[in-house]
């Protein structure tokens, strides 16, 4: 079954398209890498996917609540504790996997610590937990291995094996080989826009919100 369907997609940052004629499908079970040096735009493809910009051109094909997104920011309710913000996120999402969340990037020992007391690899531990209570089908992830050490990284390709072995699908940005031998991988390059006086497009200007987490 596919999830996530993107056809003749043009994308734009700042006014400027960055990507144009973009077209991939995602399966359940599957998962794609984005590549390409920084600045091609992998962070402008994942938000006008997640919804936080409209495109310049063509389609993207999605059921609906399939998603969820895991920006660069984590996001997190800093006064609440850990279960806290999970359950906070189980409330909003109506399901009940907090206790799994927790066990599965290994948060027992920190659970009613507050999020602001947390180290930069722990808040991203908790920013990707909340992936999984959220019961959504397709995950869309922006660096999500950034600040973790080794130990996590291996935890965080087991959350994403398992949601893959479950029916579900990820589509990331990543500059790390998460050990993944079931992704496939999706080089930005061909599809770098032209620039303007080479007859690119121009977009909308577009403000810098950057939604944490849908
Ligand atoms: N708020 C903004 N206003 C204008 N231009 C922007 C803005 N944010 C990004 N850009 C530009 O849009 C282009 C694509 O940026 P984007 O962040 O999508 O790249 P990326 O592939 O995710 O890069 P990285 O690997 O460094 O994270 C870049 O040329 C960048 O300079």
């Amino acid at each position: 079954m596919t999830l996530l369907s993107v056809e003749t997609l043009t994308v734009s940052r700042g006014g400027l398209a960055v990507l144009e004629g973009l077209g991939f499908s995602l399966k359940a079970g599957r998962a794609l890498v984005l590549r390409g040096p920084n600045g091609i735009g992998k962070t402008t493809l994942l938000r006008t996917l997640a919804g936080l910009q409209p495109p310049l051109a063509g389609k993207i094909s999605m059921p609906p609540e399939a998603m969820a997104y895991g920006a660069h920011a984590d996001g997190l309710k800093a006064t609440l504790s850990v279960r806290e913000n999970l359950a906070f996120w189980a409330a909003i999402y109506e399901t009940d996997t907090v206790e799994a969340a927790l066990d599965q990037m290994n948060l027992r020992a920190l659970e009613h610590r507050a999020a602001m007391s947390l180290s930069a690899g722990q808040k991203r531990r908790l920013g990707l937990a909340r992936l999984l209570v959220t019961g959504r089908p397709v995950w869309v992830l922006d660096e999500p291995t950034v600040s973790l050490d080794a130990a996590s990284v291996a935890l965080f390709a087991a959350a994403v094996r398992a949601h893959l072995a479950s029916g579900g699908a990820a589509l990331m940005a990543t500059h790390i080989d998460l050990g993944l031998e079931e992704a496939e991988i999706l080089d930005l390059a061909p599809f770098k826009a032209r620039p303007p006086e080479e007859g690119g497009h121009r977009g909308a200007f577009d403000h810098d919100f950057d939604g944490a987490f849908l």
